[in-house]
């Protein structure tokens, strides 16, 4: 069970490396040897035209791609220097050490907005009395930015919240098992501006406490949120690669290649 203290001294973030990531659907490649870095203690956006490959690659970081019939991959995941894809390394570790929030926020919706919040708990087979479950719930909301809203009704059902305050509630889930890495996709997609804004503020509140990888359409935001931004691109059908990764304000202002520039200023895709 996380206490104040875990959170405090050593809820810092971790850092995650893909090495030679490829992967396929059935015989069609659709990465090419993706390598990045995604530090601690900054946000790491993942931007590129429409199918070329952010999705896969971020769920081949948790391990999400496996749960596709007929999804491969090759090359290496690093949290922290050890391959999560290690012969008898735990699924459900690396899940939980690397946390997902999705497009559409997808709280339990007749569960109370409290139970929530803990419902991880009970799939890392973690213990917690009354009173720290309590405690748990006060501090993942309010890290979550949603506390001060909902206090009042922590009994309601999360189906009950607008679709801004289930994204948080989702968020606050997602901390409550304590990640080291929380990767995003696309996840104000299904927002309204202000409701958005409100998640970027948590993102930066957040990000020093735990990894973040975003995937998002919206270059303002990546601008916004990202301290790092790496730009993917699947040229002619051929299988998405990174073309160029590196600061944000260098992507955006001084990218190296052309097609990044041509891609950050709306020329395409
Ligand atoms: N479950 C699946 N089965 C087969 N092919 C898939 C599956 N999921 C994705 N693909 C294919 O893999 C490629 C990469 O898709 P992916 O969703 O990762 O791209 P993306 O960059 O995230 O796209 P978008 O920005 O539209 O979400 C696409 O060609 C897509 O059609």
């Amino acid at each position: 069970m996380p206490t104040d203290e875990d959170f405090a001294d050593d809820f810092r973030g971790s850092e995650l490396e893909a090495v030679g990531v490829s992967a396929w659907f059935g015989k069609r490649k659709v990465l090419q040897r993706v390598s990045l870095t995604m530090p601690p203690g900054s946000v790491t956006a993942l931007i590129g035209p429409s199918g070329c490959g952010k999705s896969t690659f971020l769920r081949i970081l948790n391990r999400m791609h496996e749960l596709v019939a007929s999804a491969s991959l090759a090359g290496e995941v690093l949290l922290d220097g050890v391959d999560v894809y290690e012969p008898g390394g735990r699924i459900t570790e690396t899940r939980r050490r690397i946390g997902m929030v999705f497009q559409k926020p997808n709280p339990f919706p007749a569960m109370s907005i409290a139970d929530n919040v803990t419902a991880g708990l009970k799939l890392t087979g973690a213990k917690a009395s009354r009173d720290e479950k309590h405690h748990l719930i006060e501090q993942c909301l309010t890290k979550a930015g949603l506390w001060k809203e909902v206090r009042d009704r922590l009994k309601q059902p999360g189906g009950a919240l607008s679709g801004g305050q289930q994204q948080r509630l989702c968020i606050a889930r997602s901390l409550a098992v304590r990640p080291d890495v929380l990767l995003m996709d696309e996840p104000c997609s299904a927002l309204d501006p202000t409701s958005t804004r409100r998640i970027e503020e948590t993102i930066a509140e957040l990000r020093d406490e735990v990894t973040i990888v975003i995937v998002t359409h919206n270059m303002q935001q990546a601008a916004r949120v990202s301290q790092q931004c790496a730009f993917f691109l699947a040229e002619d059908g051929t299988p998405g690669q990174i073309v160029e990764a590196g600061p944000t304000r260098d992507i955006f202002d001084d990218p190296v290649d052309p097609r990044t520039a041509d891609y950050v200023n709306g020329r395409f895709g």
